[in-house]
């Protein structure tokens, strides 16, 4: 990981370095996690969609809350993988099958329930458009 403070291991002494911690964990996941990628390409797409819509407020953040529930999913399930990777290293162990399923299992409900909130919200629109 490109840390700012190669081999910290003690706390951060202030907010600008824990900042700079987080930030290096949001670019670890975009460049390693394909299924990231994907999910801030939908988003993208749901709000250039919303835009054009001219969604409500109420609608906005409906839509805000389903892209961060997935974001949220998708890096608990990359925190899961690397943690039960460094503990078994990748030896086959079925509590970390568990943990990682679990985890896989928590990013497809919360990408179903985008999907839900992206059809309730978009499908009135279009229909009111057509
Ligand atoms: N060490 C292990 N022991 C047991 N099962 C494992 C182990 N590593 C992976 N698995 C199984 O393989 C599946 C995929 O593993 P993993 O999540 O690491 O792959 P991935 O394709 O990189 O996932 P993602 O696309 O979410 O990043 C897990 O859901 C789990 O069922």
């Amino acid at each position: 990981m490109d840390s700012r403070d190669k081999q910290q291991t003690d706390k951060n002494h202030h907010l600008v370095q824990a900042m700079g911690h987080a930030i290096d964990g949001i670019v670890e996941v975009l460049k390693e996690e394909r299924n990231m990628r994907f999910h801030v390409a939908a988003a993208i797409c749901a709000i250039l969609v919303a835009f054009y819509l001219h969604i409500s407020s109420m609608e906005w953040l409906w839509i805000l809350l389903a892209i961060f529930v997935v974001f949220t999913a998708e890096f608990l399930n990359t925190v899961t993988e690397a943690v039960t990777d460094l503990i078994v290293d990748h030896h086959y162990e079925l509590n970390v099958k568990k943990a990682k399923d679990v985890a896989a299992g928590g990013v497809l409900i919360s990408a179903i329930f985008a999907v839900i909130v992206g059809l309730v919200i978009f499908i009135p629109h279009f229909l009111a458009i057509i």
